[in-house]
């Protein structure tokens, strides 16, 4: 077992990103192969790569859940994650970004940029992540390097960097020229490229696409501008500088090219990551990232592992991971200990005794951390910036087909939901019914399948419905209730008075009783009886939110008197109290932001306006237009196919909590 101890200038905590089918797993496949992790080309469609394990991956031949896995390369080391391209599964994409320093985004070379690059594009654009871009495919009839160049420009706003041009096309592919370097790379064996003049037939195109690339690169780049004003002609390793200075600040995006099914263009592939994408230093945080830095790392990812249980993978900011060693969740304030420590390659992994600053690995042991917590040196508390998970406002009622089912109904779903931040559960407490929330409509039905694919329980679910609230509109003040019930020996009495005002959320209970008239250790009963009857409201048996309560008085019984009866008369005295409050019935309204190309804005504005929702602006955004919207949930339902329909799959939403607001009268109607 050994401790890593890492030149951090040599590690790249890089992800491979892409539309579906664009060839992120068979690129991800061969940068194994060539760093010599692999020894054996794995393919997508004979169902044996080291990347897709799982199962059903295999069998479906796509990638589900993120794999990590490290290799190395001419003295770096490389970490990477293999994402999912599936909308369905965004949240894997998420929360792979929130802990990346670069990725890579692979396009299609016929297809170009699809949907799906879009959204992960976009995505990236929020984390602030660098990206080099591998355009792949260019084996197949119909590749066009130029066109998906237009593309990355014109549809993600991004300065393309093209860095190589093609040699020959379709079959005949077999190289690519090195724009920086000035020569021709050629696969003839499917191992390391020969290095050779570049072909006189490319010699014009080669000179051209260096020109474009230096006047690119001097229109960001202080340096380059000069050399460009001197007239100079800048050489290669400046041009490298200049490279890795604007994609390191995100500022522009080098453009690859190749084959990956062909094993032609990986090796460069390979340098530009090592190149240009940033290391861990070169990523902002709170605490500089070194090991002599006490311990500061976010957990990112829960994994169920068959053989080893539960896996908390983890990126360490600064500071060093010990086996054993005490750590502090700073998010809950409890203390966790390191189990063992892995280096995780796919479905295989190496313990290791400790590992540090920068580097990401997988962790047994850990209890109660879930996805997006810090955990840190004990003496040093700090919280790292989590990732953005909207509560759920989704529910259906989930019951098994079979009665035998419901123990491991309930196992799957608490699977499940600690390997997914964004999943919850809860029993329906009118129907006893178990209830699971989620993002969307697409979410809990990923989540039900999986339930059957990955634990075997089939299960029934109901529609899918809009978790609704109930609050009150104004105050009740002094509304008394004494509570008295006799039954042969001892009593039950307690007499409350309380009054109720709305606040903003949540619940609040203050204690205003002064005297032994309400004994103190029957404060927390009345306050147990408001939160209980809190859980169902008046109208439609919601639960409640926005009401504090004040106890004001009340009186007590030397003998009869018990927590049972405070709780009882605290939450008759609620029911009462919130009758006299002028309940009402709220809904999740949902902050929506729409990307869409110009021509289909004015259709989205109308269909959202259609919808009950009130659009708060517009801008454009890298060749598209956002359409920001305040957008009732209930009118939300189906927007996924809506949308997709209305523009051509061309316009990209994104979707979350934003506040609770009243729902109309007349809508209220249909609602309860
Ligand atoms: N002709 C050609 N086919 C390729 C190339 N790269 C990948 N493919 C094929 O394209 C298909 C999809 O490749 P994958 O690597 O599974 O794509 P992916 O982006 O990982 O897809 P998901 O894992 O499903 O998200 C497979 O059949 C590959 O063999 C290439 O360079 N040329």
């Amino acid at each position: 077992m050994t401790a890593t101890f890492l030149d951090l200038t040599t590690v790249r905590n890089i992800g491979i990103m892409a539309h579906i089918d664009a060839g992120k797993t068979t690129t991800a496949e061969r940068i194994l192969y060539f760093t010599g992790v692999s020894h054996r080309i794995g393919e997508v469609h004979d169902g044996n790569t080291a990347l897709d394990w799982t199962d059903q991956e295999r069998k479906r031949g796509i990638t589900i859940t993120s794999a990590a896995t490290t290799c190395h390369w001419r003295g770096h080391t490389i970490n990477l994650i293999d994402t999912p391209g599936h909308v369905d599964f965004t949240i894997e994409v998420e929360r792979c970004l929130r802990v990346l320093d670069g990725a890579v985004a692979v396009f299609d070379g016929v297809a170009g940029v699809e949907p799906q690059s879009e959204t992960v594009w976009r995505q990236a654009d929020r984390y602030g992540v660098p990206r080099v871009c591998f355009v792949n495919k260019l084996d197949r009839a119909g590749a066009d390097l130029g066109r998906c160049v237009d593309m990355i420009a014109g549809r993600l706003g991004a300065v393309p960097l093209v860095l190589q041009l093609p040699i020959g096309a379709e079959s005949g592919f077999t190289g690519v020229v090195d724009l920086v370097e000035e020569r021709a790379l050629v696969w003839t064996d499917g191992g390391e490229p020969d290095v050779r003049p570049v072909p006189p037939g490319l010699a014009a195109e080669a000179r051209q696409g260096r020109a474009r690339l230096v006047e690119t690169l001097a229109e960001h780049d202080e340096a380059i501008m000069q050399l460009y004003v001197d007239g100079a002609e800048p050489p290669a390793e400046r041009l490298h500088e200049a490279i890795r200075r604007l994609t390191v600040a995100s500022a522009a995006t080098p453009v690859l090219c190749g084959s990956a099914y062909k094993n032609k263009g990986v090796q460069p592939l390979l340098d530009a990551i090592a190149r240009y994408l940033p290391s861990p230093l070169d990523a902002g945080g709170p605490r500089a990232a070194s090991d002599r830095e006490p311990l500061s790392a976010l957990a990112f990812k829960i994994m169920t592992d068959r053989h080893l249980g539960r896996l908390t993978f983890v990126r360490i900011y600064s500071g060093r991971l010990e086996t054993g060693a005490p750590v502090l969740n700073s998010v809950k304030n409890g203390k966790e200990r390191i189990g063992k420590i892995y280096r995780v390659h796919a479905n295989s992994r190496e313990e290791i005794a400790s590992a540090g600053a920068g580097d990401i690995v997988a962790v047994m042991g850990l209890k109660q951390t879930t996805t997006g917590e810090t955990l840190c040196d004990p003496a040093h508390p700090v919280v790292l910036e989590s990732m953005d998970f909207p509560s759920p406002v989704i529910e259906v009622a989930i019951e098994p087909r079979s009665k035998g089912d419901q123990e491991k109904l309930a196992a799957a779903i608490q699977r499940l939901a600690e390997e997914d931040p964004s999943f919850q559960v809860h029993a329906d407490p009118e129907t006893g019914q178990t209830v699971i929330g989620g993002m969307g409509e697409l979410h809990l039905e990923v989540l039900t399948a999986r339930m059957k694919d990955d634990h075997g329980v089939d299960a029934n679910v109901g529609r899918p419905r809009v978790a609704y609230r109930e609050t009150i509109r104004r105050a009740a003040s002094k509304v008394e209730v004494t509570y008295r019930k006799q039954n042969g020996g001892k009593g039950q009495f307690a007499k409350v008075q309380i009054s109720i005002e709305p606040i903003e959320e949540h619940y609040e209970f203050v204690n205003e009783v002064t005297g032994g008239r309400v004994p103190r250790h029957f404060v927390p009963s009345v306050d147990a009886g408001c939160q209980e009857a809190m859980r169902t409201g008046p109208l439609a048996g919601h639960e409640m939110t926005g009401v504090r309560v004040t106890l004001l008085d009340g009186d007590h019984h030397p003998v009869d008197s018990s927590e049972l009866a405070f709780k009882i008369a605290g939450s008759l005295a609620f029911k009462e109290a919130v009758r006299r409050g002028s309940p009402a019935l709220l809904e999740p309204v949902m902050a929506v932001e729409v990307t869409t190309p110009a021509e289909h804005m004015g259709a989205v504005i109308g269909d959202l306006n259609a919808r009950r929702g009130r659009v708060e602006d517009t801008r454009p955004q890298g060749g598209a237009e956002v359409v920001r919207a305040l957008v009732p949930l209930a009118e939300m339902f189906g927007y996924v196919g809506h949308l997709r329909g209305a523009t051509s799959g061309r316009a990209v939403y994104t979707m979350q909590f934003d506040s609770y607001a009243e729902v109309p009268p007349g809508v209220a109607a249909q609602a309860t």
